[in-house]
């Protein structure tokens, strides 16, 4: 991923009449934000890497958060209604402004921010660039006029189109039919919950945290703040992740004791659940600075593996008792959580993921003793990165077999099983009332036995 290579509004120097934002309260989240849009819109960005650089107070940096992750969620739709207002489109010659305005118009539209003071901050943003400073009666125009008409333009606008971009909603349409994919679209414009996985005792950590236990154990708490800050944390006692995320771990049962390989393991939410459920886990992954980040959540949670740095395509370690593959994939079933996934991934993604794919699986099944459980995974909603693969396995290769999963084998699982006995989920599973609270990531997770003699 490339980082931003624009310095902060805050930090800029355009000479001349552009004032400094820090100046008025509000306005340096609002100049983070607009170089995180940037950054994540132009540059390639992850948006979480475009908001890591710059110095802010955490209620600026929970509040620049939420402008882009929600500008990045609607964006089909922003781009759609500021469109109607800019009959000439946007100047070339400031592609920032379209960045202004997308982080304007999402706290008129979405947020709880009086418009007065979106327009002001916004103007006073546009003043504050060079590039932009030009802009500042066209920025006041167009967002007062915003504030005026927003729901009138947004009612000719059908979100489940505007904001899953096109080749996405018509992959899921074809693989989950249309009333899914829109169920889908529609958990992709909600903030989700936090899910943490917690090492012992989900019903006093739910009752500490005010969340609530899933069927499968996963904590889910809402309005949670910054979880840096919330008890259990620093002691180690939880770690975040996805309730789609633990299960894959989980097809492998019982771990007691058993040496098991987790390829492709950063930043470590499966290992750790290995490790707590007391498997010798060999922690593998290619990325130097993931794996930084796997050493220190293993640390904070006083849990330990052996993390080898490496290739898993050729690792040569074991054989294992089990091996677990959360293979690198497109992440579209995290889109939820990383709506800047829809901006970064194109269509010819998926075939090379694919490829890389099907040369870890094979190895996977390589590594593991005869008889040993593999668990392939991905956190993908695309079929040729989740059932396409365990397929062209099994025709493959005759020395593995699926080893489908029964009802009732692991606790809360049941509605995820497909006939096939694999997992699937979708972002739109688990309706739990309200959207808030509902949904989980979309992952793809099977089930593989390394057969004790090959099968001609
Ligand atoms: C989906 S993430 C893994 C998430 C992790 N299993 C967890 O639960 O926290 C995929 C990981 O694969 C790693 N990766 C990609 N290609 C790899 C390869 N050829 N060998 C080893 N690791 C690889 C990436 O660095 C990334 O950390």
């Amino acid at each position: 991923m490339k980082t931003p290579r624009s310095a902060p509004a805050s930090s800029r120097r355009p000479g001349g009449s552009p004032k400094p934002v820090a100046a008025t309260p509000g306005l340096s989240a609002r100049a983070v934000a607009v170089d995180a849009l940037e950054a994540v819109l132009r540059q390639g960005a992850a948006l979480e890497e475009a908001l890591d650089g710059p110095a802010l107070e955490p209620r600026d940096r929970a509040l620049a958060y939420r402008i882009v992750a929600t500008a990045l969620r609607r964006l089909g739709t922003l781009r759609a209604v500021l469109g109607k207002l800019m009959e000439r489109g946007f100047p070339k010659s400031a592609p920032r402004l379209e960045s202004v305005l997308l982080a304007g118009a999402t706290q008129i539209l979405f947020m709880d921010v009086p418009s007065h003071a979106a327009v002001g901050l916004s103007v006073d943003l546009a003043r504050a660039d060079r590039s932009t400073v030009g802009f500042a009666g066209l920025v006041n125009a167009v967002l007062r006029r915003l504030a005026r008409e927003g729901e009138a333009l947004m009612a000719g606008v059908d979100p489940d189109f505007a904001d899953t971009p096109d080749w996405l909603r018509q992959r899921w349409t074809k693989a989950y039919g249309a009333e899914t994919a829109r169920a889908m679209a529609a958990m992709h414009r909600v903030e989700p919950p936090l899910d943490i996985t917690v090492k012992a005792d989900p019903a006093g950590w739910a009752q500490k945290l005010s969340g609530e236990v899933l069927p499968t154990g996963t904590v889910r708490i809402l309005q949670a703040g910054p979880v840096r800050a919330l008890p259990g944390f620093t002691e180690g006692e939880w770690w975040v992740q996805d309730a789609a995320a633990a299960l894959p771990a989980r097809l492998l049962g019982k771990v007691d004791g058993l040496k098991v390989a987790d390829l492709c393991a950063a930043p470590g939410g499966k290992t750790a659940q290995l490790v707590a459920a007391g498997a010798q886990v060999t922690a593998v992954d290619r990325s130097g600075a993931r794996l930084t980040r796997l050493r220190d959540n293993l640390a904070r949670l006083g849990l330990a593996a052996t993390v080898v740095e490496g290739d898993a395509v050729t690792f040569a370690g074991g054989p294992f008792d089990a091996v677990l593959l959360d293979a690198p994939c497109s992440a579209t079933g995290t889109l939820r959580r990383h709506p800047d996934i829809a901006v970064s991934k194109r269509p010819a993604d998926i075939p090379t993921l694919a490829t890389l794919q099907a040369r870890l699986l094979d190895h996977a099944v390589d590594l593991v003793k005869p008889g040993g459980l593999v668990v392939y995974s991905t956190c993908s909603l695309e079929p040729e990165e989740g059932e396409a693969q365990v397929e062209r396995l099994l025709a493959a290769r005759t020395d593995v077999e699926r080893a489908p999963l029964g009802a009732g084998e692991v606790e809360g699982l049941d509605l995820f099983i497909t006939p096939q006995g694999d997992v699937r989920t979708l972002p739109s599973h688990w309706m739990r009332g309200e959207a808030e609270r509902s949904g989980l990531d979309g992952f793809y997770a099977a089930r593989l036995r390394r057969r004790a003699s090959p099968t001609a």
